[in-house]
C-alpha cells in the first residue's frame, strides 16, 4: 500500500513580518561588546554589515515557497517507471539550536508516477529547506513530504548524511562523528528489496563525469 503524508508542513515561515536590517546589525554588534571585543576599532567596524549579509545566504530558504520550486513538471515519461536517483548532493545548513553548520550531504530518490521534474528543482528543494533553521531528522521530512506531496509519485526516498559542528567543535567536541537520518514514503516504505536497491546505489562509489 502506497502511504503519503496528507498534507505538507504548513508554511508559517513564509511572509512574516521582520525585523529591519539596522536592528539586526545593532544585535551583532552587541554580541561583539558582549565577547569583550571594541566594536569600533578598525577589523571590526563592518563586521555587523558582514555578519548580517552573511546570514541573509544561510537563511535565505525563507524567502522560496517549495512547493512552487517543484510545480513545473513534465507529465508522460513514456515508459520510465524505475527510480530516479540524485544523490551525493552537498548540504549546508544551520542546527536551531547552536546556529552553527551542519555539513552534510544529501540523496533523494522517487519513483514516477508519470511526472517527472527537473532535476534541479529538487538540488533546490534541499537548498531551500537547508537554508532554514531546523534539527536534520525534520530537514529530511520535510524534503521528503515534499516531494511525495508535490508530484504524487509511487515512492519517494531521502537521505541525509551530516556532521553537525555543535557537536564536533564545542560541547562533546566529537570530529568525525556523522549523524544519518533518512525517510521512505510510499513504495519505499513498504519494499525492503527497493529500499536496499536504493541504499546499495548511494554507497556506490561516484566517478565525477563533470
Ligand atoms: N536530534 C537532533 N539533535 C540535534 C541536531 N542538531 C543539534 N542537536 C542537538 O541538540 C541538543 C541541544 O541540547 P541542549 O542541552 O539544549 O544544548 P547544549 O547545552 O548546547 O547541549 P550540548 O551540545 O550537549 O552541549 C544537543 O544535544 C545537540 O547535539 C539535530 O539536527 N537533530
Ligand atoms: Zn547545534
Amino acid at each position: 500500500m502506497t502511504r503519503f503524508p496528507a498534507t505538507l508542513p504548513q508554511e508559517k515561515t513564509l511572509g512574516r513580518p521582520r525585523p529591519d536590517r539596522a536592528a539586526v546589525e545593532a544585535a551583532v554588534r552587541l554580541i561583539i561588546e558582549w565577547a569583550g571585543d571594541d566594536p569600533d576599532r578598525e577589523g571590526l567596524i563592518d563586521t555587523p554589515a558582514r555578519v548580517v549579509r552573511a546570514y541573509e545566504e544561510f537563511f535565505e530558504g525563507y524567502n522560496t515557497d517549495p512547493a512552487e520550486l517543484l510545480a513545473r513538471t513534465f507529465e508522460e515519461t513514456d515508459d520510465y517507471d524505475d527510480m530516479i536517483v540524485l544523490r551525493n548532493m552537498r548540504l549546508e545548513s544551520h542546527c536551531e539550536h547552536h546556529i552553527v553548520p551542519i555539513i552534510g550531504k544529501a540523496h533523494i530518490a522517487y519513483l514516477p508516477n508519470r511526472r517527472v521534474v527537473g532535476i534541479s528543482k529538487l538540488a533546490r528543494l534541499v537548498e531551500v529547506y537547508a537554508k532554514r533553521l531546523q534539527i536534520q531528522e525534520t530537514l529530511t521530512s520535510q524534503i521528503a513530504n515534499t516531494i511525495a506531496e508535490v508530484l504524487r509519485p509511487r515512492g519517494v526516498a531521502v537521505v541525509v548524511e551530516a556532521a553537525h559542528m555543535c557537536m564536533t567543535t564545542r560541547g562533546i567536541r566529537k570530529p568525525g562523528v556523522t549523524m544519518v537520518t533518512r525517510r521512505f514514503i510510499g513504495e519505499f516504505k513498504d519494499d525492503a528489496d527497493l529500499r536496499r536497491d536504493f541504499l546499495a546505489q548511494i554507497a556506490a562509489p561516484s566517478e565525477r563525469f563533470g
